[in-house]
């Protein structure tokens, strides 16, 4: 499976600037792309990418998106005086224009179609157009919100063109409306375009009524049209990650695109003057890697906006560095989605229920109609506080993002003589450690002679502590006896430093609570066996009808249940453990496997039963980074399965926030 990653850059695009005074547009300045390009090549990440050179987009290429007629008064802007500039520049909103825009706009779409073509050619997997303009509001024949063609749009339509894809999927987690995107391919079912973005209840830039979150799309393109308006300023990384999590990858894996395109805008990161949220750079490591097990991992993401220089820089390092492969860095104290964020949730999730089988038992909006219309009076007065807060804005700071060194080792492998070493993984020697060998020779053993068992127990334990050190990044263990080996590394892991451990088990076999509640252990287990004992708050018991045999409530409970549980719990190890007659298919456990390495710094360690050898080479190629194969267009999930994942949601919320989908009910 093709690795590398592109990265697409000229600094001829950032050879145009405003020439006159324009209050609305002196954000949009050339040095957001000169940080961006100089931060990746000092952080030693530019150097890791496939330089892949721009080109100018062809008239073919731009007419796929925008009218001749706009085209044509496009053309002409290269030969303007100052004056015939501003005259043209007044015909459209918050945009301006300069001699040199067209040739900056050509390259920009350029630029993301050569992107388009080295992924799907498989020269790279996957990769970072770093453009300017940029192009996601951009219309059929105007220009608008610094933007002059629509890169994305543009970038869709070609690869459905050229290469025939089916299906593509546009996440745009820029901080404004791409309205030019939504309005491309509204009537579209092939085109999934999602958008969350700073709405104020249509008091915030460009002020559309389209940009709600009842705007679903167009007839044939109905439920292709995600919108997720943001009421209120401060959104964090908790809110980002429950609208991932609830909202758009159940929809995203229920579509199963054949290529993921990103409108890649950091102005919804914190320090931004338009935007006003707070959210770290180093969401996009999380927002990014939940989106690399789609489409075969073939994701380009395009710059859009970003107007704070420091965070922009910072947040393209982190989702270059995801698309690299490595290991994001732990997501730190995620709060549960506001009350705001939690109408908007609870809003989409109802506007959608009717086109996407994974949301078709949602909590049905009220009679009362919750929207999000009705709440504008409190909002008024709150209005001043936004200004004050404006004022505190410009002092904003936050912690610099953690560097992410990755382990020289990737991923190392404990497995009986007679399995071979998947190419890419490290054997892993047998410990000497004598203080490890005796511990384990107390605690696990039964006979004496069970010499094979020190062995693997040993190099387990030995394994953990590697990984603890960062020294190993994952690892994959094929024993003879499971449980004892999940109980030798829980209790090894919790002991011995102050570690939580996420245990995932998946499969059939009746796994014990870990012994205590203390919070230590968060143990979820997927089955098809109905527990009777109430668990505690650290032992969640999936129940599944038909087990994880049934990839689409398997996938749902992965999405919506397990990864917001992961998030809130930030483990700094997780346990992944497949007992035999899980029923679960390999690029299913492929998906798990490759998401849940978004937790703990990448450190998963997998527990396989000796019997599972066939799984060692799909599970060995997902911990070695490579995408999951994707699981294709999911049937509806059993009903009786939605409704007890949301029952199981309810019941959970109270102890972890992010599993919320719905405002607390308003007094
Ligand atoms: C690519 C992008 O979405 O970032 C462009 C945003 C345009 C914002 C226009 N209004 C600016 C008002 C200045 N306070
Ligand atoms: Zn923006």
């Amino acid at each position: 499976m093709k690795m590398g990653t592109a990265l697409v850059y000229d600094e001829e695009m950032t050879k145009y600037k405003l020439l006159w005074v324009d209050p609305a547009c002196k954000i949009e300045v050339p040095e957001r792309l000169t940080v961006s390009h100089e931060a990746l090549v000092k952080a030693g990440l530019a150097d890791r990418c496939v330089a892949v050179p721009v080109r100018e987009a062809t008239d073919a290429d731009i007419l796929l998106v925008h009218s001749e007629e706009y085209l044509e008064a496009v053309k002409k802007t290269p030969y303007m005086t100052l004056e015939d500039l501003k005259e043209f520049t007044l015909q459209y909103g918050d945009v301006y224009f300069h001699p040199n825009i067209y040739h900056c706009a050509k390259l920009a779409a350029g630029a993301a179609l050569q992107l388009v073509d080295s992924v799907v050619t498989g020269k790279v997997r996957n990769g970072m157009a770093l453009v300017r303009p940029p192009g996601h509001h951009s219309m059929r024949s105007a220009a608008n919100g610094f933007c002059v063609f629509n890169n994305v749009a543009i970038a869709a339509q070609y690869a459905k063109q050229k290469y025939g894809m089916k299906r593509v999927l546009i996440v745009d987690w820029d901080v404004h409306h791409g309205q030019g995107v939504q309005s491309c391919f509204e009537d579209d079912p092939n085109v999934l375009y999602f958008s969350w973005h700073r709405y104020e209840h249509q008091r915030f830039w460009p002020q559309l009524r389209d940009s709600d979150y009842d705007c679903v799309g167009k007839e044939k393109g109905a439920g292709f049209n995600i919108n997720v308006p943001w009421n209120k300023v401060g959104m964090k990384n908790g809110d980002y990650l429950s609208v991932f999590c609830h909202v758009l990858l159940p929809i995203a894996y229920e579509f199963s695109p054949d290529l993921v395109l990103v409108c890649a805008g950091f102005d919804s990161a914190i320090g931004d003057p338009e935007g006003e949220m707070c959210a770290s750079p180093d969401i996009f490591a999380h927002l990014t890697h939940l989106l690399m097990n789609l489409a075969g991992g073939k994701v380009c993401a395009v710059l859009e906006g970003g107007y704070n220089l420091t965070s922009l820089h910072q947040s393209v390092c982190q989702t270059v560095q995801t698309l690299l492969g490595d290991p994001a860095p732990r997501p730190a104290d995620l709060d549960g989605p506001c009350t705001s964020a939690l109408e908007s949730l609870h809003c989409v999730r109802s506007a959608h229920r009717q086109y996407w089988s994974c949301l078709k038992h949602a909590a049905e909006l009220p009679s009362s109609e919750i929207s999000t219309k009705c709440i504008k009076l409190e909002e008024e007065e709150e209005e001043k506080q936004q200004h004050q807060k404006k004022e505190e804005e410009e002092k904003e700071a936050w912690p610099e993002p953690l560097k992410r060194l990755t382990p020289p080792v990737r991923t190392a492998v404990v497995l009986p003589d007679g399995v071979v070493c998947p190419d890419g993984c490290e054997r892993f020697s047998p410990s000497e450690d004598l203080n490890i060998l005796n511990k384990v020779r107390e605690n696990f053993l039964k006979g004496p002679d069970d010499s094979d068992a020190l062995t693997t127990l040993s190099s387990l334990t030995a394994l953990v502590e590697k990984m603890e050190k960062n020294e190993i990044c994952n690892g994959l263990a094929l024993v003879r006896d499971v449980s004892t080996a999940r109980m030798c590394v829980v209790q090894h892991a919790a002991t011995a430093h102050r570690n939580r451990v996420l245990m995932v088990c998946v499969g059939d076999a009746v796994v014990p609570s870990p012994g205590t509640d203390d919070g230590k252990t968060l143990l979820v287990q997927f089955s098809n066996t109905e527990s009777e004992e109430q668990k505690g708050k650290f032992h969640i018991p999936v129940c599944l009808k038909k087990g994880c045999s049934d990839v689409s409530g398997f996938t749902l409970a992965v999405l919506g249940l397990l990864l917001p549980l992961g998030y809130e719990y930030d483990p700094s190890l997780v346990l992944l453990v497949r007992t035999p007659g899980s029923g679960l298919c390999d690029a299913a456990w492929q998906q798990l496997t490759g998401l849940l390495q978004g937790l703990a710094q990448g450190h998963t360690l997998v527990l396989m039963q000796e019997g599972e050898k066939a799984c060692v080479g799909p599970t060995a190629s997902s911990l070695l980074g490579v995408a999951a194969p994707s699981l294709g267009k999911l049937p509806a999930p059993l009903p009786e399965d939605v409704q007890a994942l949301e029952r199981l949601r309810h019941r959970l919320q109270a102890d972890w926030k992010l599993l919320q989908t719905t405002a607390p009910e308003t007094a």
